[in-house]
């Protein structure tokens, strides 16, 4: 405490006032109780601080010269220091404001309370005021005895003798000049308790009162008028008479002293309370962290479950249907929705516990080997189709009907249905069952009509060529068919179309088996699993079932040989993320989502075995069309010596075009690279290139998988 070096006010010892130097303290205090004149101007106060000033500059000159302190003798006898009402407030106050106010310095929080100090009611103020004047008589007392002890004297010798009479701030001090602070002191003293007893100190202490100022603080308004007759002038600075600031008291100093350690072990104790608050700052924030990935992980734990629990109700309700008819021996329980669990309990007890039941084992098998759990984008039966609103996944499981041509054009415009095969399969059947409602006249009218509804079919998208090759084979039938009544002839087209959906199906498994093979009879890495990369979605959602490149990987993860998948999410529009995703987990195989971006950072890291993708159209050379951001994975599978391959049906393979620079490729409305379910991402303004597919140049494919087996693309069985 720099301010130790003045003495504030008479022989207390008071804190500084919060915003007032030490000097500026004593000098307005020591124009109140020397010059207690009503008339103190603001001129008188201007002349004051340049007084201040001036009596600064020798205080810094001599702690300058000063060098080195002494070290005190400390006087154990003594009677304890009065505290100030200001301190007695700061004591009381520090570990509240400590805790009110995490991670506040010691400064901060001494000027907090510095601040409530100032604004406390006087009330308030008044109970520390009065508990510091008790202390202080108390002090007095106490010190009075003091100096007439043997001990007192003893301990004013030493200091003599060691040159320290009385601490002094200004370094060496005239012997001359601290008998006459002595002498003043005693004369103060004297005239002190003769004042007491006057008339004029008692006027002065009513007047205090009422006033709600009992005694002088540093802090408070003081009355410049409380009395007539002035107390006594205060005791001057040691050694520097005509200063009219109170003498530095041996007391004062052995306070400040005290004081100053204590704010050392205080500072102290903030440092390390600073220290252990930036340790728990740093937990806090790995805590915080920790929180937030548990908090991801169970909202993805979460959504898992939720699908797991679409798939057991779903898996419920086939059973239920499967099994309706069967009933158990014995019982002739029924299979029914709330009992079916334990209804396929008891089945396995009978049939496990007995060779009695050799049928019903045989019936329960074949019905086993009927129930198809994977997803159905496309469920038709009997000249009715509802299609899976790929629009709403995965958010919603919506299934649309499909009455016409025209119901069927927009599914596959507006990508309610993508994905090359399901494109051809959902026009072919939306035909279909328009065809079947239809009234026409001859079969003529009829063929004409067929035709005219494939080409504008075709025309719904352009790229994937599995419509226009459906298309074409059509067309050549219905003129090839010879029939007499519009019935049969509508008979034979429904028997052609619905082929054409039950071949797509075993076109994939096919696909899907010889596709295992290809990766597990060349690719195999030594741990006895494989990691395969795709892109955008070729799975049941794409094709009549099964899925193609997600097919292989069906058929890898039947046979137990899936590490991970890893799927892009296929921007922009996100056929990974929304539909490819979607599968995998229903159908529990171990997948990571990635960015399309990401990829490059996965292949880089060792962590793909193959990349397999579907195609919208392979031309005569080999060259594949496909989602936009193949030609990309395709580079760099090159780039990592990875395998690279398109798993495609014949009914992609487009051998009337010689190569990729002929297919055409679709270009997609431009809101959806600038906005993400109708909220715009992109700045207003931007020009969008868009298009929905690039071409993977033939050297860079390893191989096209298809149900006829394994081809390299430059020698395909066309
Ligand atoms: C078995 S689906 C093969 C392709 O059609 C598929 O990879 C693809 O690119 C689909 O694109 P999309 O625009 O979603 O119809």
């Amino acid at each position: 405490m720099e301010s130790a070096n003045i003495v504030p006010k008479e022989e207390s010892v008071e804190a500084e006032a919060p915003g007032e130097t030490a000097a500026e303290n004593v000098q307005v205090k020591q124009e109140v109780t020397s010059s207690p004149s009503p008339t103190n101007t603001k001129g008188t106060c201007h002349r004051l601080h340049a007084e201040v000033k001036e009596r600064k500059k020798p205080v810094a000159a001599a702690k300058a010269k000063k060098g080195k302190k002494k070290k005190q003798i400390r006087d154990m006898n003594a009677p304890k220091q009065a505290l100030s009402g200001y301190f007695r407030f700061l004591n009381d106050n520090r570990d509240r404001v400590r805790t009110q106010n995490q991670g506040a310095s010691f400064s901060d929080i001494t000027r907090i309370l510095a601040g409530e100090w100032t604004h406390l009611p006087a009330p308030e103020k008044q109970k520390y005021l009065d508990a510091a004047e008790a202390d202080k008589e108390r002090y007095q007392k106490e010190m009075e005895e003091y100096k007439r002890s043997e001990a007192y004297k003893v301990m004013m010798k030493k200091k003599k003798k060691q040159g320290v009479k009385s601490k002094h701030p200004f370094g060496q001090v005239n012997e001359k000049y601290l008998d006459a602070a002595e002498a003043d002191k005693e004369r103060y003293q004297k005239e002190m308790e003769e004042y007491k007893r006057s008339e004029a100190y008692k006027v002065m202490m009513k007047k205090k009162k009422k006033q709600g100022v009992k005694s002088k603080h540093p802090f408070g308004q003081v009355n410049e008028d409380a009395g007539s007759e002035p107390p006594p002038k205060k005791t001057g600075v040691i050694g520097f008479p005509g200063f009219d600031i109170p003498i530095f008291t041996e007391e004062f100093l052995d306070h400040n002293k005290a004081q100053e350690t204590e704010l050392r072990k205080l500072r102290r104790v903030v440092a390390e309370y600073e220290e252990q608050n930036a340790i728990l700052q740093r937990h806090i924030e790995q805590l915080t962290g920790a929180i937030e990935q548990l908090e991801s992980e169970v909202n993805e734990k979460k959504q898992n479950a939720t699908q797991v629990q679409q798939y057991l109700s779903s898996l419920r309700t086939n059973l239920v249907s499967a099994f309706g008819s069967i009933r158990l021996p014995g019982s002739n329980e029924l299979p029914m929705m709330d009992s079916i669990d334990g209804y396929m309990i008891r089945l396995q007890n009978l049939l496990s516990s007995s060779q009695q039941h050799q049928d019903l084992a045989k019936e329960v098998r074949n019905i086993i080997s009927t129930i198809d759990m994977t997803l159905e984008a496309i469920k038709y039966k009997d000249g009715k189709l509802e299609i899976l609103n790929q629009l709403a996944l995965p958010e919603k499981s919506e299934y649309i009907s499909i009455q016409s041509v025209e119901d069927a054009w927009d599914a596959i415009h507006s990508m309610k249905v993508r994905g090359a095969p399901a494109i051809a399969i959902v026009g072919c059947l939306g035909l279909l069952v328009e065809v079947l409602q239809k009234d026409f006249t001859s079969i003529d009218e009829a063929i004409k009509w067929v035709k005219e509804s494939l080409d504008h079919l075709v025309a719904a998208r352009p790229t994937a060529v599995n419509m226009s090759k459906a298309a074409s084979h059509l067309r050549t039938a219905v003129q090839q068919w010879e029939f007499k009544s519009v019935q049969n002839w509508k008979a034979r087209l429904q028997m052609e179309i619905e082929g054409m959906l039950e071949k797509d199906l075993d076109d994939n498994k096919q696909i899907g088996e010889h596709g295992a093979d290809e990766i597990l009879e060349n690719f195999l890495p030594s741990e006895g699993k494989v990691s395969i990369l795709t892109h955008c979605n070729t799975g049941s959602l794409a094709t009549s079932g099964y899925g193609t490149a997600l097919g292989v990987i069906r058929s890898l993860f039947s046979r137990g040989k899936i590490d991970r998948v890893y799927c892009t999410e296929t921007r922009p529009y996100n056929q990974g993320a929304r539909l490819t995703a979607y599968e995998l987990v229903h159908d529990g195989i171990p997948a990571s989502l990635i960015c399309d971006s990401m990829a490059g950072a996965l292949l880089a890291q060792g962590k793909v075995t193959a990349i397999i993708t579907g195609a919208d159209r392979v031309t005569a050379n080999g060259d594949t069309a496909n989602k936009i951001g193949t030609y990309q994975l395709a580079v760099l599978a090159r780039h990592h010596n990875i395998p690279f391959y398109i798993a495609a049906p014949f009914t992609s393979i487009d051998a009337t075009i010689p190569d990729g620079s002929h297919i055409p490729i679709e270009q997609r409305p431009a809101a959806e690279l600038t906005h993400i379910k109708g909220s715009r991402i992109a700045a207003p303004g931007i020009e969008v290139w868009n298009p929905a597919f690039d071409v993977t140049p033939a050297d860079l494919i390893t191989g096209i998988i298809t149900e006829q087996g394994v081809f390299s693309p430059h020698s395909l069985p066309l």
